[in-house]
């Protein structure tokens, strides 16, 4: 008897049944047709834009998110599956959220040791002297994302500097850059436009920076990826990660922009990757025009970081903060020097040997639990994720 025709095959290999719809294209996929695509594109992306050298120290800001969870897995599996040579890192900013940072950097904790990749902790308390919980007590909710961005940034190139690594990589997708170029047009704001877009950034061509950033590039590997797919991509490795949103961020601009995002979306699956080129044709088209160029940058004259004033953005929240409390410097204390020292001991320890792609896969315990609920959760914070047909049966 001829075998039964194959009810909605994989649109790819044909042999497997589909199990999902991909956010990106509309193919419907099998499950390992579709790890096969998300990795190969992030890998041609990589190299497409020659990201890395061989040899290169690379840090992964790790957040313990879905974003950098699965930027640390996959940086890790194409490492080692295509010899890039690279030597990976997790860097971890804690900016003292209680409830939230802490128990995300639990998450990374874990990663390190499933990944097998050091792990450098820092946080705004050493570094500033405050946390965010500090700084919200004092300033209340509004703006508090103001200073939060502004510190994590600063605390990210100082982590890179104390691990002596030649990159930062971070887990930016493309709805997060498209929502960021759709913001910069509404405001204007052309210099942040070409930033925003490029996919290596350097942060200033000033090499007399006391930092040394100017030498640490930054880049986004998951440029042109969904986040839906980058949701179902943890969901189908069963990888470990925090889904709880930040309990101070009501950033309600990016939120406008993210739901005009999703509304394109569900019209036009390519909106997201349309309006990254849009952005990036705009840059272009820009970039020649002196008026429109960033300031040049210097160091700051209290703590040395770039800045393209006599006092950087980090150092001038930190003034109005401190204002009538003992002053509390960037980049001397003991503290400081404390966390110097745990991220000259990571840059002693090598990153362990690869270790088989198929124990990476195999959650633990905690992290299989609920995992069904987890991908139910994010389908409703992601709002309007495509028909799945047979994720119902997952
Ligand atoms: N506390 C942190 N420590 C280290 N890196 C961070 C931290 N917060 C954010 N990043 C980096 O910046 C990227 C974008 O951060 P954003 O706050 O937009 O979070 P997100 O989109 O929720 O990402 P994730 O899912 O990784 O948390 C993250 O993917 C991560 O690489």
């Amino acid at each position: 008897m001829p075998d039964k025709p194959l009810r909605n095959p994989c649109n790819l290999c044909h042999a497997v049944r589909a199990i999902l719809k991909r956010p990106k294209t509309g193919q419907q996929l099998c499950k390992e047709c579709f790890f096969h695509v998300f990795e190969t594109e992030i890998h041609n992306t990589i190299v497409d834009n020659k990201l890395f050298r061989s040899g290169d120290r690379v840090a992964i800001g790790a957040s313990g998110g879905k974003d950098s969870t699965v930027l640390a897995y996959v940086m890790k599996l194409l490492n080692d599956r295509y010899s890039y040579g690279l030597d990976l890192v997790l860097l971890s900013i804690d900016e003292g959220i209680t409830g939230y940072r802490d128990d995300s950097l639990e998450t990374v904790k874990r990663n390190r040791d499933q990944y097998r990749i050091p792990l450098l902790i820092i946080s705004y308390k050493d570094l500033y002297g405050w946390s965010m919980d500090d700084i919200v007590k004092e300033i209340g909710r509004k703006n508090n994302c103001t200073f939060c961005g502004v510190f994590r940034r600063q605390a990210l190139d100082r982590g890179a500097i104390m691990l002596n690594v030649d990159h930062i990589v971070t887990g930016h997708n493309a709805d997060d850059i498209a929502e960021t170029v759709l913001m910069n047009i509404l405001r204007g704001d052309l210099p942040r436009l070409q930033r925003c877009t490029s996919i290596i950034t350097n942060d200033t061509s000033d090499d007399s920076s006391g930092l040394e950033t100017s030498k640490i590039l930054r880049s986004k590997p998951f440029k042109y990826t969904y986040e839906k797919e980058i949701v179902m991509y943890a969901y189908f490795k069963k990888l470990d990660y925090f889904s709880t949103e930040c309990i101070y961020s009501p950033n309600a601009y990016r939120g406008h922009a993210r739901v005009f995002l999703k509304d394109l979306e569900a019209i036009r699956r390519t909106s997201i990757v349309d309006i990254i080129h849009s952005g990036e044709a705009l840059s272009a088209s820009v970039q020649a025009n002196e008026s429109t160029k960033l300031p040049t940058m210097s160091t700051c004259t209290r703590c040395g970081y770039i800045s393209s004033n006599e006092l950087c953005k980090a150092c001038l929240l930190l003034e109005g903060l401190n204002k009538g409390l003992p002053q509390l410097g960037i980049g001397h204390s003991s503290k400081i020097r404390r966390m110097h020292e745990a991220a000259h001991a990571l840059q002693a320890t090598p990153s362990s040997p690869a270790s088989p792609l198929a124990s990476l896969s195999t959650a633990d315990g905690a992290a299989a639990r609920d995992e069904r609920g987890k991908l139910v959760t994010h389908i409703r914070d992601l709002n309007r994720l495509e028909t799945m047909p047979t994720l119902q049966a997952v």
